[in-house]
């Protein structure tokens, strides 16, 4: 038998009880990373309790003792009988980013929602503990000073995921891109599934100046202004940004050049393309076919310059590539009030119209289709940038791509471990 004071100070325990299901013997089912109880070194996972401040805890049921324990102020003392085999921690600190989003208070299966982590998904975790098969414990990367939280481990989240999925009515496709561009809205590629893994493991990746550079991509909405940010960052030093050119199956016509405008080809050549994953989109036009192929980007990235290229979200999976590295900046759409005085003499281009101002239903469009876009893709998101003063938002896209190529970001450990992985 131990005696363990602890001072308790308003702050959690940092520990988890449970009830044995045979015996009714309350232990300590977890000690928190970095909480109380961890900090003191003198509570272990599987410390019988026997008294909580004099109180005798046999025959109670969990929730009495938590209720003792929330009670009590200052200093608690537990009466216990020390774990025979301390588990021995062999863990090594892995970090993730979140693919999807979890709320500990609206989980009703957690231990102990207190010490819950909430995250959302693109942050980057320091899981610290994964000895229990269903709970984990991480913290957040932008807050490593904090104590660690409980998250679903991988294998319960995937399963959260499929019932959670199973549960929902069938929706067919979902179009992200609004009617204003006609190229842009055939796109045909694959959804990101809803059951891809909840975790992606990543490391710290510091690109070598010798390297080559990581590829930019530009994310967002129809009539955003991706295009826009585009051209003016390319013409702000043409020696340094290039796009990728194109290809296509449409005639070419005399005043343009084989490589410069497009690389024309083929309707067979094109679709082998497709066929052979070499292209990263691509979408038919007036009965003709175009798209971005991954050669074009290699070209580009070959000659030493930074390649800048727009992509449908859906084809943000196609482009995650150890080769290409790439970079994903969100061009989100202010709100709606401040696009209609910084839209007032934009023009968009449509289907049917070259040359058509912004109506207040396009800018709804475009707020819906962006919202959409976070919800579905925001956890490959690098960075997002908010289009509203446009020299502002050129200012910080021009930092964001030399930031992207010279300090170290969290990209899937896949691109780093292994020179054959994809
Ligand atoms: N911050 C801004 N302030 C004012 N006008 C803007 C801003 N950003 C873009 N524009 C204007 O909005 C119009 C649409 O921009 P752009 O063509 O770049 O959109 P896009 O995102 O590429 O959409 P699409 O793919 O449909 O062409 C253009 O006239 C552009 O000059």
């Amino acid at each position: 038998m131990r005696i363990v004071c602890l001072v308790k100070n308003n702050q959690p325990l940092g520990a988890t009880i449970k009830r044995h299901e045979i015996t009714g013997d309350i232990t300590v089912a977890r000690v928190i990373n970095g909480g109380l109880a961890d900090r003191s070194g003198l509570l272990y996972a599987g410390d019988k309790l026997v008294e909580v401040n004099g109180v005798p805890v046999e025959g109670l049921e969990p929730e009495q003792v938590i209720n003792i324990l929330a009670l009590s102020q200052g200093t608690i003392m537990f009466k216990l009988i020390p774990v025979s085999d301390r588990p021995v921690s062999n863990q090594t600190t892995l970090y993730v980013r979140a693919m999807a989003d979890y709320c500990p208070l609206q989980d009703p299966a957690i231990p102990c929602a207190d010490a819950g982590l909430p995250f959302k998904k693109g942050e980057i975790l320091q899981i610290v503990d994964q000895n229990d098969a269903l709970w984990w414990q991480a913290r957040k990367v932008s807050d490593l000073s904090a104590c660690a939280g409980l998250i679903p481990s991988n294998h319960l989240l995937k399963r959260k995921q499929r019932e959670f999925w199973w549960s929902q009515p069938f929706q067919p496709h979902l179009c992200l891109k609004s009617s204003m561009s006609g190229f842009r809205r055939s796109m045909r590629l694959s959804c990101y599934s809803a059951l891809a893994a909840p975790y992606e493991e990543v490391v710290r990746y510091q690109r070598h100046p010798a390297d080559r550079n990581r590829l930019i991509v530009l994310v967002g909405p129809a009539g955003v202004g991706v295009n826009e940010l585009r051209r003016r960052l390319i013409s702000s030093n043409p020696r340094e940004f290039q796009s990728a050119v194109p290809h296509t199956t449409r005639v070419q016509k005399s005043y343009e050049m084989n490589g410069r405008e497009y690389h024309y080809v083929s309707k067979e050549t094109f679709e082998n393309m497709v066929y052979s994953h070499r292209m990263l989109e691509y979408g038919e036009y007036k009965g003709y076919l175009y798209g971005t192929s991954v050669d074009a980007v290699r070209t580009v990235l070959d000659e030493g310059k930074i390649c800048v290229i727009d992509l449908e979200p859906q084809g943000i999976q196609i482009a995650r590539t150890h080769e290409l590295k790439p970079y994903i900046i969100f061009i989100k759409p202010s709100s709606i009030s401040c696009m209609r005085q910084t839209r007032k003499n934009a023009r968009i281009i449509t289907d049917y119209y070259v040359n058509m101002k912004f109506k207040e239903e396009d800018l709804q469009e475009m707020e819906d289709s962006a919202k959409k876009m976070e919800d579905q893709f925001g956890q490959f998101f690098d960075q997002v940038i908010v289009n509203d003063n446009l020299q502002e938002a050129s200012a910080q896209l021009l930092s964001a791509v030399h930031r992207a190529q010279d300090e170290p970001q969290w990209v899937p450990a896949m691109w780093i471990c292994s020179d054959t992985q994809p």
